[in-house]
């Protein structure tokens, strides 16, 4: 363990966890599907079939929670350092919205913000999304924005391969027969095809990343369990236009496609997701263990990292390693894999959506934003 100091955090003043954001009550739910939905072709009828998934749930998502816990966790991560960085939360689409945290954090001094956006893997979606949100947010504060840093993904940081191979660990001792000749599902987000494209633009795309994450995960493992399995990446939550092509195999399709050839015994690993919320309440732990079970496959889904210890130092080990970077030292990122360490600033041009691109058709004749 390193010895840190107050300074370790400099030039930053404040650490910004940027989330998507979901409804806390039944009365959120329209309004904040709006604010998700605004500019993009998604069709009525999946947007009142996502409206159920909340309301199933009483109309609250678990995600504002679950960020709740990720700022605190973070935060004693860091004072258990010794260092002095507050921890500050802002969403994408709903309350607190990010324009509001900073707007408040500009007022009490804040001046030089580092981001940690909760997606793990570059995409559209998971990446250039949230730099656009905090650029209008600048745009919106004016001169009182503060000047805004992001961390590159996160997806091959060691901590998060490690939290996801512990907790499959721990779902392979609720399976019978444990991890040997289990199939692992894994399981993240799919996106259209011309998103995944998109992403692969200037570095590895957000399907390979995947891949190589399970590569890491697999093979950490296969080494401390002496096992061997197999896996395979699925994909959940799709939405938009049914027209457009977006990454497949759908997670239940594939269930069904392996108790096709056979296969009895599942771990679902949602490596897709840092925490347990919307799709994987609903589309793992609802859809995608009920179509296991109508197939007769044994099913367990592995825990998502939350808030795992070796997850949470991980990021702190990132967030120090940005600031000494930030304040001319020379410390080279630490990954996973066989990626090297994304870039700290994103490539012009990287993830980048052409318009109408993100649901592929415009709706009847384009009329439609
Ligand atoms: C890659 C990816 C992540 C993973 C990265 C990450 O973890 O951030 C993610 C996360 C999330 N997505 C979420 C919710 C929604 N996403 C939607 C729509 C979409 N997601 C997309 C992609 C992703 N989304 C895409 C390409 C669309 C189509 C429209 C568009 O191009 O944007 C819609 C509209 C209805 C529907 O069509 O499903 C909703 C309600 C929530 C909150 C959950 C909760 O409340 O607990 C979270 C964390
Ligand atoms: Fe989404």
């Amino acid at each position: 363990m390193t010895t840190a100091s107050n300074s370790d955090s400099l030039p930053y003043d404040a650490l910004l966890v940027c989330s998507f954001g979901g409804p806390n009550q039944s009365e959120d739910v329209v309004p904040f599907l709006r604010n998700v939905t605004r500019g993009k072709n998604i069709p009525e009828e999946r947007l009142v079939e996502v409206g159920e998934h909340y309301y199933r749930f009483g109309g609250k998502s678990p995600i504002n929670e679950q960020n709740l816990q990720l700022v605190e966790a973070l935060q004693e991560e860091l004072s258990d350092r010794g260092v002095n960085l507050p921890v500050i939360w802002g969403n994408r689409n709903w309350h607190p919205y990010t324009t509001d945290t900073l707007r408040d954090a500009a007022a009490f001094g804040t001046q030089r913000v580092l981001t940690l956006v909760t997606s793990a893997y570059a995409s559209y979606s998971g990446s250039r999304q949230y730099r656009e949100h905090l650029a209008e947010a600048v745009n919106v504060l004016g001169s009182a924005a503060p000047s805004i840093d992001i961390l590159r993904p996160f997806f091959n940081d060691p901590g998060f391969a490690l939290a996801n191979a512990d907790a499959i660990g721990e779902a392979a001792s609720r399976i019978d027969g444990g991890l040997q000749d289990v199939h692992i599902v894994y399981v993240t987000h799919s996106i259209p095809d011309t998103m995944q494209e998109a992403s692969a633009v200037t570095g590895p795309g957000y399907r390979e990343q995947h891949l190589d994450v399970m590569a890491t995960i697999n093979s950490e493992l296969e080494t401390r369990h002496s096992v061997s399995f197999d896996s395979s990446l699925a994909y959940c939550s799709r939405s938009g236009d049914p027209r457009v092509p977006w990454l497949e195999p759908d997670v239940n399709d594939h269930i069904e496609a392996l108790a096709s050839q056979g296969v009895r015994r599942i771990i679902i690993a949602p490596i897709g997701f840092i925490s347990d919320h919307m799709e994987v309440a609903f589309d793992l732990d609802i859809e995608a263990l009920e179509t296991a079970g109508e197939q007769g496959v044994q099913a367990v889904r592995a825990d998502t990292v939350g808030v795992r210890k070796v997850f949470i130092s991980g990021l702190v080990d990132m967030i120090l390693e940005r600031a000494a970077r930030e304040r001319g030292e020379e410390v080279a990122p630490t990954v996973s894999g066989s990626y090297a360490a994304f870039p700290d600033i994103a490539p012009p041009g990287s993830c980048r959506m052409r318009h109408g691109e993100v649901t592929g058709i415009q709706v009847i004749a384009g009329e439609d934003d």
